[in-house]
């Protein structure tokens, strides 16, 4: 359940509708309370929210309209009570042409970019598994709370894909380097206390209505704040970052590319989405 808002008429809805999408309604909500300037950004690619060149490019607009906005806060989640978001599509990889693969790296690298670098501070409300590109949009976030009972991690080996460079940074930035090193390689899903205990999240919560108002107080820390003293000195500690994967990016698309067009990967493929559908028999 999403906070309750006092007075419904301060909440802003913005709503687009996308082409291609098996969700009901646009592919992100986000609602915002006009008294505390917080916007929830609502992920609601059904059913299991993984990213496909659509749903990025809309998350890439809407923190877009977010920055015009001038809000004070963004805080990430899913609508589902089981997933917060599974990862990249794994049909964008299954035989793709070039053209769309290339598109649906570089999106993900804005996608990235894009939530890494926002001026406004942001929350990762993560109410169910977060594995793969799932992590990924968590670790973009300045602060992770996550509901019990949920897994989370960079599962991307387990998968047969190389972690790029710049999400292992931002993997290394929070949990440290040996943590870092240990979880790529090997690509381990951590539950949530585990998460909790090597700082992959920073709090846990007993259900979504607790970890909003986590949420609410780590954004009401900075209310009386000068926003550009906070997001000036967030900026410095990050640009560098994004500066490097844009630098790199051609290079890293390419690697994907390789990667993903590999016959063996494409095997690998097949095998794990039919072990996908075998574990609801
Ligand atoms: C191009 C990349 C190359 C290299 C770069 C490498 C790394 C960079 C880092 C960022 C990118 C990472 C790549 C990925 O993200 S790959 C995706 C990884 N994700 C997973 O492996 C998650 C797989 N899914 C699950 O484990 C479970 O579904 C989950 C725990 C999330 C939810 O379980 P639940 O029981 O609630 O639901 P299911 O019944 O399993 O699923 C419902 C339907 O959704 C389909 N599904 C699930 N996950 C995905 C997905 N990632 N993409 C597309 N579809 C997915 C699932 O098959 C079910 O479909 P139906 O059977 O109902 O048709």
């Amino acid at each position: 359940m999403l906070r309750k808002i006092a007075n419904p008429a301060r909440l802003l809805t913005f709503q687009r509708t996308m082409a291609s999408t098996a969700s009901t309604g646009p592919l992100v909500r986000t609602e915002l309370d006009s008294q505390t300037g917080y916007a929830t950004v609502i992920l609601n690619r059904a059913p299991v929210n993984s990213l496909s060149l659509e749903f990025m490019a809309e998350i890439i607009k809407t923190v877009d309209e977010l920055e015009r906005s001038k809000i004070r806060g963004m805080i990430l989640t899913s609508p589902s009570s089981k997933v917060f978001c599974a990862g990249l599509d794994v049909l964008e990889m299954v035989n793709p042409s070039e053209d769309r693969l290339r598109s649906v790296w570089r999106n993900l690298q804005d996608t990235w970019a894009k939530l890494y670098g926002t001026s406004f501070p942001t929350v990762a409300l993560i109410n169910g598994h977060a594995p793969a590109g799932g992590c990924l949009l968590a670790l973009t976030c300045e602060y992770r709370i996550m509901c019990s009972n949920f897994s989370i991690g960079l599962n991307e080996t387990q998968l047969g894909l190389a972690v790029p460079p710049w999400l292992q940074k931002t993997m290394r930035n929070t949990v440290g380097s040996r943590e870092a090193e240990i979880a790529c390689i090997k690509g381990t899903m951590f539950s949530s206390e585990e998460a909790l205990k090597i700082g992959l999240v920073d709090e846990l919560a007993a259900d979504k209505g607790e970890a909003m108002h986590k949420a609410c107080n780590y954004l009401d820390t900075f209310k009386n704040m000068s926003p550009y003293a906070r997001s000036a000195t967030k900026l410095l500690l990050r640009n560098k970052k994004i500066e490097d994967m844009k630098r790199a990016r051609e290079d890293d698309i390419d690697r994907v590319v390789k990667n993903v067009m590999n016959s063996d990967f494409q095997a690998g493929l097949a095998a794990y989405l039919q072990s996908l559908k075998d574990r609801k028999k």
